[in-house]
Order: structure tokens, then C-alpha cells, then sequence
């Protein structure tokens, strides 16, 4: 049987020559620890060409970026393969493969992307891939819908949703998302010159309420298997393919928090773009972004509603209009959601590069007050922004 050791450069070698699935392991040679992520060790694993051919993922028993003192649950990497292998069978071609994964080493073999590049990184430098919010809209359509309450049989939904119980990793984001930023706390990660912005917030009793609504049904509403993290970084795009990986936050959640998280997304690199660009290429990023959210929105809204139509399997949910009414509600929900990213990458222990690496001070903070302000907006105007439309007007308001 086998017991938890965190891996060495070589035990990954080994590893991926016996589950990599490739005709000769004996090509496998090396292995560099590529992790730039908050929380897991990540492999690549070299051929004798020094071409990367497979990745080897492993999860250490507490979170990377902390140390020791925060110990972690190694059981998401179950949920993360687990996740992963489900959306992979409704979403192939925008979902990595995994081809092995062991619950007691919390480990797991995929498919190497690193013919792709990590979306942040290409939002913040500018480039553009025209295919990739519709792909992005497609895959939380795809994934979202056949997990769903309209698609799975009511047995099979709740042993699913047995399954994919995740009290750690959502309790991470319970108080990421909705708790840290809203007090003081010793999590919190932001400059001193943005401490007036930031303390509103915890004097802020309509915030705090929506907020607390948002919380609550991140608690309840087991409406379909989120990836639970769908941020720029947990996104790989080359030219026409887009694929998602890291889903160890996976678990039965709000639909509209996957797609909140996604636009939220966009939304702080829309923050971020004129601390990495001149004024005329920041605008033109910007509406681009506003684009995007456009045509993920619509691309998601418009395919979940032609699955509904096609393939609800419950003879109540198939009732002619009811899937449209719950489109309505899971904007709202997604509306409200994408606000909180706002905040947290502001406020929160986890930042984005978007922001993050704007070198001038002035520029940054701006760009910070800028996220937090749109996300105080978008949280508590959720349930009066009723279209994607309006959503961009609201955000060119608080521009
Ligand atoms: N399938 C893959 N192919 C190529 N590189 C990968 C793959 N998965 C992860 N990586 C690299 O490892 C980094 C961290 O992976 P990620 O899954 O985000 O880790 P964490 O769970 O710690 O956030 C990614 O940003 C990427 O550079
Ligand atoms: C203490 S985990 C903080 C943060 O990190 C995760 O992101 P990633 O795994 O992609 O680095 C997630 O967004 C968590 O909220």
C-alpha cells in the first residue's frame, strides 16, 4: 500500500515512468518543480530531449505559500483528480486529461500542457485569443449543466454530492471570500495608503449584508460540481484551445459562483491594465475584456439553455420557462459572487498579478481602490443588475 511521502524531483521520475502511460518509460529522465501556485507541488517530467511529456501534481499537507503552520487537508487531491475526470466527460476538449491519481500519496499524473499558456499571463501582456471566453462560457456551461439537478438522477445527484463534500478547501474560501476582508485580520494583504478604503468596508452594514447573503448560499446551494477556483490562472489557452485545471476547491456549490469567479477575472485584469500599458492600449484592453465577459455570459447562458431544452431529465425542471428563470437567478448570484473577487484580491491573503505587478506605487493603489469600489458596487447592486448589458454599463460607471 502506498504511504505519504512528499516527493523528491526523482520519486516523481519514478512515479510518472509507472502511471504516465507512455509505450516507453524509459524516456522519462528528469523532473523540474515548476509551482507557482498557492498550494501544491507541481512536476514537470522531462524525456531525454529535455522535452516536458507529462506533469506529476502532488499535495503537501499544508499550504505552500503559508508554510507548515496552516496544515491542509491532502484529501484535495482526490477532489481535485475527481473533479477533473468528471468535467473531462462533459467537457474533453477544455478540461486537462488525468491519467492517474492515488488518494493516499494525494498525487496525480496528467496531461502536460505546457504547449498552452496560463491565461493571466497572456490577459496581462496583452494577448489576444479570440476563442477563449466563448470556450471558457462552453466549458462552465457543459460542466455545470451535466452536474446539475436538471441533468442527473435525484439518487445519483446527492450520492455525487456525498462525494464531493469539501469542508476544508471550502472553508478556505468561506473565509477568503466572505469573512477576511469585511474585518480586520491578520490574513489581510494590502497597503497602508489604501487603509481608509479598506476600513469602510467593515463599516459598511448594506455590504456586509449582501455579503452575508452571498456566504449563505456559497453554504447551500449544492446546484452542480464547481470547478470552485475558475480564475485566469486556473485557465491554459494556445491558439484555439482552452483548458482548465486546478479544481481542488471542487465541491456541489452556486452556479453562479463559477461563473462570478470567471468574470471576475477578466474584471481585475480590466483593473490592472493601465498600470502595464500606454492609455491608448489600456482602453482598448479594456473594452476587449468588456467584450469577453459579453460573449462568455452569453456563450454559458445560451448553450445551459439549449441543454435545458434538450436534455432536462426531471419532469418538473422541464417545465417550458423554469430553465430561463434559473439563468436570471444564477446571474444575479454570479454578479454578486464576481464583487466578492474583487475584494478578496484586493483586501484578502491572495492577490493577483493583474494588479500586483504594477511597478509604480500610485498606479497600483489606484488600480486596488478601483477593484474595490467596482466589487462594493457589484456586490450590492447584484439583484438590480439584471443583464450582461447592464453590467458593463455599471462597471464604465465606476471606471
Ligand atoms: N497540466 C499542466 N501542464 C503544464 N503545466 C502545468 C500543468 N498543471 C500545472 N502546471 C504549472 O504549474 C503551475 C501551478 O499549477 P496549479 O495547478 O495552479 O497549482 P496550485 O494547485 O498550487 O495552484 C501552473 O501555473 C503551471 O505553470
Ligand atoms: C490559502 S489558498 C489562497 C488561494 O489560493 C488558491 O488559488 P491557487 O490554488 O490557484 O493558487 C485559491 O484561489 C485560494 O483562495
Amino acid at each position: 500500500m502506498s504511504q505519504y511521502h512528499t516527493f523528491t524531483a526523482h520519486d516523481a521520475v519514478a512515479y510518472a515512468q509507472q502511471f504516465g502511460g507512455l509505450d516507453d518509460p524509459s524516456e522519462l529522465v528528469s523532473a523540474q518543480e515548476v509551482g507557482d501556485g498557492n498550494l501544491n507541488l507541481v512536476f514537470k517530467i522531462f524525456d531525454t530531449h529535455g522535452v516536458s511529456r507529462v506533469i506529476v501534481k502532488q499535495a503537501l499537507p499544508y499550504v505552500r505559500c503559508v508554510g507548515e503552520s496552516w496544515p491542509l487537508t491532502l484529501d484535495r487531491a482526490r477532489l481535485e483528480a475527481q473533479t477533473l475526470v468528471e468535467h473531462y466527460q462533459h467537457a474533453p476538449e477544455h478540461t486537462v486529461k488525468i491519467h492517474h491519481f492515488d488518494a493516499e500519496l494525494a498525487v496525480m499524473v496528467m496531461e502536460d500542457l505546457s504547449n498552452h499558456r496560463i491565461l493571466r499571463g497572456e490577459l496581462i501582456q496583452g494577448a489576444y485569443y479570440p476563442q477563449a471566453a466563448q470556450q471558457l462560457g462552453h466549458y462552465l456551461a457543459q460542466t455545470l449543466f451535466h452536474t446539475s439537478d436538471f441533468y442527473l438522477h435525484p439518487h445519483q445527484k446527492k450520492a455525487q454530492v456525498a462525494n464531493f463534500i469539501n469542508p476544508e478547501m471550502c472553508e478556505i474560501t468561506e473565509d477568503l471570500f466572505f469573512n477576511d476582508p469585511y474585518q480586520v485580520h491578520e490574513r489581510n494583504n494590502y497597503p497602508a495608503e489604501i487603509e481608509a478604503d479598506v476600513a469602510a468596508l467593515r463599516d459598511d452594514a448594506q455590504l456586509k449584508l449582501a455579503v452575508a447573503s452571498l456566504k449563505h448560499r456559497f453554504f447551500s446551494q449544492a446546484e452542480a460540481l464547481l470547478h470552485g477556483d475558475i480564475h485566469s490562472g486556473s485557465i491554459f489557452v494556445a491558439d484555439g484551445s482552452l483548458k482548465a485545471i486546478d479544481a481542488e476547491f471542487g465541491y456541489f456549490g452556486p452556479i453562479g459562483f463559477d461563473i462570478g469567479t470567471a468574470v471576475g477575472n477578466l474584471l481585475l485584469n480590466y483593473c490592472g491594465l493601465p498600470g502595464h500599458s500606454g492609455i491608448r492600449d489600456a482602453a482598448a484592453g479594456r473594452e476587449q475584456r468588456l467584450v469577453d465577459i459579453q460573449e462568455l455570459w452569453n456563450t454559458f447562458a445560451e448553450h445551459f439553455q439549449t441543454l435545458a431544452t434538450e436534455k432536462t431529465q426531471d419532469a418538473a425542471l422541464a417545465y417550458p420557462g423554469y430553465a430561463s428563470e434559473f439563468l436570471k437567478k444564477v446571474w444575479h448570484d454570479a454578479v454578486g459572487f464576481c464583487g466578492t473577487e474583487l475584494i478578496r484580491r484586493s483586501v484578502g491573503l491572495s492577490h493577483v498579478a493583474d494588479i500586483e505587478t504594477i511597478k509604480d506605487d500610485t498606479m497600483r493603489h489606484a488600480c486596488l481602490r478601483h477593484a474595490i469600489s467596482l466589487g462594493r458596487a457589484l456586490i450590492v447592486l447584484a439583484e438590480r443588475i439584471d443583464s450582461v448589458d447592464e453590467l458593463i454599463a455599471r462597471v464604465r460607471q465606476y471606471s
